[in-house]
């Protein structure tokens, strides 16, 4: 059998307060196949971010095992892209130049840069717009940019804690649109934060749902949906049935065991 794309097992993660320690992942154990659509969902607080920044390699944890094909993640990688829900961008470089210089750090040469840069621009369909400056640029624009960057590297993974999450309805849902897409033609795997419900259904295979105090995985949804996914979907019965299942599974993990 095939070694899965993330392998996490038992992990623990601590942090230090003022009011005491917090114990922000509690024994979570979670595996992601190879080009596997999954989302984290879960009441503010439940280690969502922690999870998240952890596979990224941007934080350490206390014990448990942590595996990208077999091989232990001891920090960031260029395997893994990450998207977070704030642009992220260099102001005084264009969206081509922002591009670039993630790819200069990944020691492609300058000819290399450009066109591969080019290419991820294309990609989110930003070409007119590969010259414009972050300023110049509306809040989905920006996230696209962040997007190309990311996927540039071309990574096995692809970590996006609430990457929508500052944007209207309708930039959201063609961000959604164009996210399903660029997964559906590249395949690669993705681990997905939102607390947008509606989201996770509509983009997921698999939604966790993470509980709080401490954080750890309550409930796992597997999506029966059809791919490719439209907008349609939304409103048939067989998706709003998941979407209640999934909100009542993040109400009743709200609660801390430590709080009753
Ligand atoms: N740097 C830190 N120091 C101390 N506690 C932290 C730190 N970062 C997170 N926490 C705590 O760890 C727990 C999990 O936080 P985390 O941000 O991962 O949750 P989340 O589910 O992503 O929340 P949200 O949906 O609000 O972003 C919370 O109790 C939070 O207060």
């Amino acid at each position: 059998m095939s070694q899965p794309k993330l392998k996490i097992e038992s992990l623990n993660k601590w942090y230090g307060s003022r009011k005491g320690p917090v114990h922000a992942l509690s024994d979570v154990s979670l595996e992601l196949a190879d080009n596997e659509f999954v989302s984290l969902v879960g009441a503010s607080g439940c280690g969502k971010s922690t999870l998240l920044s952890i596979v990224a390699g941007l934080q350490g944890f206390d014990n448990g095992v942590l595996l990208t094909d077999g091989a232990p993640i001891v920090g960031p990688g260029l395997d893994r892209g990450v998207v977070f829900q704030s642009y992220t961008l260099l102001p005084w470089l264009t969206a081509q130049q922002n591009v670039e210089f993630a790819l200069q750090a990944a020691g492609l040469s300058a000819a290399e840069c450009r066109d591969v840069a080019r290419h991820h621009i294309n990609l989110v369909k930003l070409d007119r717009f590969a010259d414009s400056f972050p300023s110049q640029l509306s809040g989905g624009m920006k996230q696209r940019v962040a997007i190309a960057r990311a996927l540039s590297y071309r990574p096995k993974m692809l970590l996006m804690d609430e990457p929508f999450g500052a944007l209207d309805a309708l930039t959201r849902h063609q961000m959604q649109e164009l996210l399903t897409q660029i997964w559906e033609e590249h395949r690669l795997t993705v681990l997905f934060v939102t607390h947008d419900v509606e989201e996770a259904v509509y983009l997921s295979d698999r939604i966790i749902a993470m509980s709080i105090n401490p954080g750890r995985i309550n409930s796992t949804f597997h999506v029966g949906l059809a791919r490719p996914r439209n907008q349609d979907m939304i409103s048939t019965p067989e998706f709003l049935a998941l979407q209640k299942e999934v909100l009542n599974a993040i109400r009743a993990g709200s609660q801390g065991e430590n709080e009753h």
